[in-house]
This record gives structure tokens, sequence and C-alpha cells, in this order.
């Protein structure tokens, strides 16, 4: 039987690491022994070539298909693999990240990017069977990143305001996959709430 893809997503700052790596230590989740993992992907050819491109000026549509390449990569080499053996696999960032990232700096580049960037995924994709979105005001998870926030374009207030939005509107269209987390909490409280939700999930597919 195919396993079961749970994604963690939300703006800058809003403490999907801090959870995962909570979840990793959490009893009742490693009995199922998941695989965790994230995007982007870490010392990889193609998530050092999206770690390069997001610290540079790089053209935006550029950036797009260096993000989309990790996801293959990813895909190809971890996500269908465990999913194949029946794994339950937790990623920090997935495709909605695009969707939603790129759903904003593309729009100098094309009309409707939301769209466009989803539809470049439709057919090779794997849809999560759940996602969690860590939601959070712009000015609380920027206040949280502090001196590190302070390198990225990405963490920017009006910025994320504006990726916050896409979030929930993809959220809005797909209730019965997401799962919206109120991230202004203690990373206590946002763990006990997600370990619970991702057990009632498991125990039910
Ligand atoms: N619930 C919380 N309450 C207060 N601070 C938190 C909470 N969760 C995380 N933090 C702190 O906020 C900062 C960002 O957290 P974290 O790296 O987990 O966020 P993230 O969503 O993974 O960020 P990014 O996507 O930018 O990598 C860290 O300094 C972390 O210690
Ligand atoms: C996967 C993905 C990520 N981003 C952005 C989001 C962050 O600002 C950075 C790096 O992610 P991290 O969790 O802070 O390491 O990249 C994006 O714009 N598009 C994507 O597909």
């Amino acid at each position: 039987m195919r396993g079961k893809l749970i994604t963690l997503e939300g703006i800058d700052g809003s403490g999907k690491s801090t959870i995962a790596g909570k979840l990793q230590e959490n009893p009742a989740i490693k009995v199922f022994e998941p695989v965790f993992t994230r995007e982007p992907t870490r010392g990889t050819l193609t998530g050092n070539a999206v770690e390069k491109a997001i610290q540079s000026n790089t053209d935006q549509l550029a950036e797009l298909f260096l993000f989309t390449a990790d996801h293959a990569e990813h895909l190809a080499k971890i996500v269908k693999p465990a999913l194949e053996n029946g794994k339950v696999v937790i990623s920090d960032r997935y495709s909605d990240s695009r969707y939603a990232y790129q759903g904003i700096t593309l729009k100098t580049h094309l009309e409707n990017p939301l769209e466009w960037v989803k539809n470049l995924h439709r057919d090779w994709t794997i849809v999560p069977d759940v996602t969690f979105l860590f939601d959070i005001r712009p000015e609380v998870s920027i206040q949280r990143c502090g001196k590190r926030g302070e390198q990225s374009k990405f963490e920017k207030i009006e910025f994320l305001r504006r990726v916050r939005e896409i979030f929930l509107r993809l959220a809005t269209e797909e209730p019965e996959r997401f799962i919206i987390i109120d991230a202004s909490r203690s990373p206590e409280y946002i763990e006990k709430e997600v370990a619970e939700k991702i057990l009632e999930f498991l125990s039910r597919n």
C-alpha cells in the first residue's frame, strides 16, 4: 500500500522546522518511523543551486525553475521511493511553497502566476494527503527570525503578507487537505496539536 505524504507549510519563521524537529523526537510519532525531509533539499546539486539563487539577484522565472527542478529531484530520490515502500513522509515545505511564494514573485512576469505554477506541476507532482498550514502574522514571524531574516530577500513583511494570503486561499480551495494551525502559540502547544492530528489521520487511513 502507498504510504502517506504530510507537508508543513507557512511563511518564513512560522515555526515549521521547530515543529518538524519536535515531531522527530515525539514517541507516538516515532512509532511510524516517518521519513523527515524538506524543500529546498540540502546538500544536493539542485538544493545548492536554489540556495545560491535565493541569496542573489536571480531572475524570478529562473528561480522558479530551480525550485521546481529541486522538487523533481526530491520526488524522485526521497518522496516516491519512501511512499512506494509504504512509509509516512513528513516534508518541511513542498509544492505549496512554490504556489504561494512564486505566485507573488512572478507577478512581474505573468498575468496569473499562481495558476501557471500550479499547472506546471499538475501532471507529475504528488499531491500531499495532509498539509499543515502554520498561519501567523508576518510581523510576528519576522521578529522571531531576528538577524537571520535580515539576510533573506523573502523575509520582508509586505511580501510575506501577500504570500500568507495565497497560502490561506489554497487552504480555502482544498479544505479536505489543509489543516490550519495557529502558529502564534507556544511550540509545545503546536507540537501537541499537530501530533494529535497526524495520529488521528494515520489511524483513519
Ligand atoms: N511557536 C513559537 N513561538 C516562538 N518562537 C518560535 C516558535 N516556533 C519557532 N520559533 C522561533 O522562531 C524562529 C523561526 O522558527 P523556524 O526556523 O522553526 O521557522 P520556519 O517556519 O522553519 O522558518 P523558515 O521557513 O524561514 O526556515 C526560530 O528562532 C525559532 O526558535
Ligand atoms: C520550497 C520553496 C521555498 N521558497 C522560499 C521560502 C524561504 O524564504 C526560502 C527557503 O526556504 P527555508 O524553509 O527558509 O529554508 O525559499 C520559495 O520561494 N519557493 C519554494 O518552492
